[in-house]
C-alpha cells in the first residue's frame, strides 16, 4: 500500500473464461505492467491503445506464443492503473505459463474481483457499477444481463446520486435554521421543509420499487411444488418447464428425491423444486424425502400447493389443506393453491382471488391454465410492466440500506412534524445520506468492500 492507500504491486490474472478458446486474455495491472510486459515481450515497443503483435517469452527467454499486446496507460484504463492485456492462444496451460513468466517478472496473481476493486478505488466505476459487472458476469437471463448493463452505465447510481443531492440540500437549510434558534421554527415552515421531505419520500419509494423489480429479476423467485402424494406436482413442474423432466405415474409416492429446474418467464429467473408427496410414511426412503420437501419449503418465496380438485369442495380454507402435523409456513412466505385435473372436475380454469392468496384452476396433464399461473407468477414477483421506467439491476444488500434510509426519512417526518426540532431532522437527515451513500460507496467499510469483492471471479 501507498501512503493514499491505493494499491502499489502489480496483479495478473486470466482474464477470460476458464478452458480452452480460440484467444485467451492474460491481464495485468499496476505501475510495472510496462516492465513486466517488455520482459515478456523482450521489449517490443507498446503504442498506447494499439494492439501490437509481439512474441511472449518466459523467464529463460524460450518461447511460449505469437500473440497480441494492448498497452492502456494510467490513469486512462480500466482499473485507472497502468493496464497491459496479452491476447494469447486460448489454452489453458499456455496461459498459466504466461500468468508464471509475469510473476516471475514481478507481478503476483490477483485475487478475485481485484481489478474491479482497483477501479473502485481509483473512482473509475462506483460500487453500484462494480456489483454491476459480477451480475453482468453472473446473470442468468436476456432481461437480467440487460438490466445489469445499465446499472453499470450508472442508472441505478444516477437515481441515487439524485437522492443524495435532496437530502444534502435539505440538510444545508435545516443546519443553516439551527444557526438562528429564535426564528428556527418560522425558517422550517417558511423553506417550506416539510413538503421537501415529503417529496423525497416519494422519490426513494420511486427508486425503491424500481430496485426491488431489479432484485428480482437478478436473484429469481424459489418456487417449491408441494401437496399430497398424486396430486400432479410432478405434472405440474413438467408443464412448467415445457419438457418431460420428472417422472409422472399414478403411482403414489413416484417422486423420492428433490428435482430442481431452472426456467423464465419473461425474463424472470424462477428455481423451481418439485417434492415427494407430503404423507405418513413408515417408508425410510419417502420420509427422507418428505424431511427434504419440509426443509425446501422453509426457504421458498413461493410455495405451489397442488390439490386434486376432482376431490375437493368449492371453497376450502387453505390452512386445512396443509398436510396436518406438518410444520406452518415461515411468515411471508406466498402461498397459491392449485386446483388440479380440472378435467375430472370439470371446474373451469382460471384463478380467484383469496383471503390468504389465489387459487388457480388447471390441468397439469394437458398444461390447460398453465398460462394463468406464469402470469400470476409474474405479479407475485412484481413483475408489473407499468411500474418502472428504466430497469436497473440491484441487489438485497442495496433494498436494505434502501429501507434504512427510508425509515430515517420517515423519522425526519415525524420529528419536524411532532417537534419541529430542526436537530432532530439534520440528525435523521445525516443518517439517511449515509445509508444512501452505502449503495454507492461513497462512505463504505472496508468490511464491506470486502465482501463484495471477494464474491468476484478472478480475473474482473
Ligand atoms: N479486452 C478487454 N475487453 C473488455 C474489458 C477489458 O478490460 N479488456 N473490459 C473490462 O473489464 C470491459 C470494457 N470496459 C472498459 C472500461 C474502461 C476502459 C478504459 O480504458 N477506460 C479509460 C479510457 C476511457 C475511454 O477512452 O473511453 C478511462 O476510463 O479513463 C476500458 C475497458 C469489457 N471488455
Ligand atoms: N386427469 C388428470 N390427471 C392428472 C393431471 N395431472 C396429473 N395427473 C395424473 O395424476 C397422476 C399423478 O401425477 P404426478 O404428477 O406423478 O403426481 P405427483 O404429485 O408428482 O405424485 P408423487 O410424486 O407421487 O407425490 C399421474 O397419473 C398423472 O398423469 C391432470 O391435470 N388431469
Ligand atoms: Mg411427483
Amino acid at each position: 500500500m501507498t501512503l493514499t492507500g491505493l494499491p502499489d504491486d502489480t496483479i495478473v490474472a486470466i482474464a477470460t473464461a476458464p478452458g480452452r478458446g480460440g484467444v485467451g486474455i492474460v491481464r495485468l495491472s499496476g505501475p510495472q505492467s510496462d516492465t513486466i510486459t517488455a520482459r515478456l515481450t523482450q521489449g517490443t515497443a507498446l503504442k498506447p491503445r494499439h494492439a501490437t503483435r509481439v512474441t511472449v517469452h518466459d523467464a529463460n527467454g524460450e518461447l511460449l506464443d505469437d500473440g497480441l499486446a494492448l498497452r492502456f496507460p494510467g490513469p486512462h484504463s480500466f482499473t485507472g492503473e497502468d493496464v497491459v492485456e496479452l491476447h494469447c492462444h486460448g489454452g489453458p496451460i499456455l496461459l498459466d505459463l504466461v500468468v508464471q513468466a509475469a510473476c516471475h517478472a514481478g507481478a503476483r496473481t490477483a485475487l478475485p474481483g481485484e481489478f474491479s476493486r482497483r477501479a473502485f478505488l481509483n473512482d473509475k466505476i462506483d460500487l453500484t457499477q462494480a456489483e454491476a459487472i459480477a451480475d453482468l458476469i453472473n446473470s442468468t437471463t436476456a432481461a437480467a444481463a440487460r438490466n445489469a448493463s445499465r446499472s453499470l452505465t450508472g442508472v441505478f447510481s444516477a437515481r441515487i446520486d439524485a437522492l443524495v443531492e435532496a437530502v444534502i440540500g435539505l440538510r444545508v437549510y435545516v443546519e443553516a435554521a439551527m444557526d438562528f434558534p429564535e426564528e428556527e421554527v418560522d425558517f422550517l415552515a417558511e423553506g417550506d421543509v416539510g413538503a421537501r421531505l415529503e417529496d423525497l419520500l416519494t422519490q426513494l419509494d420511486a427508486v425503491m420499487t424500481a430496485a426491488r423489480q431489479g432484485s428480482r429479476i437478478r436473484e429469481g423467485m424459489k418456487l417449491v411444488i408441494a401437496g399430497a402424494p398424486n396430486a400432479g406436482k410432478s405434472s405440474l413442474l413438467n408443464a412448467l418447464a415445457g419438457r418431460d423432466t420428472a417422472i409422472v405415474t399414478d403411482v403414489a409416492g413416484t417422486t423420492r428425491d428433490l428435482l430442481h429446474e431452472n426456467i423464465d418467464i419473461d425474463g424472470l429467473p424462477l428455481h423451481i423444486v418439485d417434492t415427494a408427496g407430503l404423507r405418513d410414511s413408515a417408508d425410510a426412503v419417502e420420509k427422507e424425502g418428505i424431511r427434504r420437501a419440509l426443509a425446501e419449503i422453509q426457504e421458498a418465496d413461493r410455495v405451489l400447493l397442488v390439490v386434486d380438485d376432482s376431490h375437493l369442495p368449492d371453497t376450502v380454507d387453505q390452512a386445512m389443506l396443509w398436510p396436518p402435523g406438518i410444520v406452518p409456513l415461515p411468515d411471508g412466505t406466498g402461498l397459491t393453491l392449485i386446483r388440479n385435473k380440472c378435467d375430472l372436475s370439470g371446474r373451469p380454469s382460471g384463478i380467484v382471488a383469496t383471503e390468504t392468496g389465489a387459487e388457480i384452476t388447471l390441468c397439469a396433464r394437458s398444461g390447460f391454465g398453465v398460462e394463468t399461473l406464469r402470469q400470476h407468477l409474474r405479479d407475485v414477483a412484481g413483475l408489473d410492466a407499468s411500474v418502472v421506467e428504466t430497469p436497473f439491476s440491484a441487489r438485497r444488500r442495496h433494498l436494505e440500506s434502501l429501507a434504512r434510509a427510508r425509515r430515517y426519512l420517515v423519522s425526519a417526518i415525524a420529528q419536524l412534524r411532532d417537534a419541529g426540532a430542526g436537530e432532530l431532522v439534520a440528525e435523521d437527515l445525516r443518517c439517511c445520506q449515509d445509508q444512501l451513500g452505502d449503495i454507492t460507496g461513497r462512505v463504505t467499510s472496508d468490511q464491506l468492500l470486502g465482501e463484495i469483492f471477494s464474491s468476484f471471479c478472478i480475473g474482473k
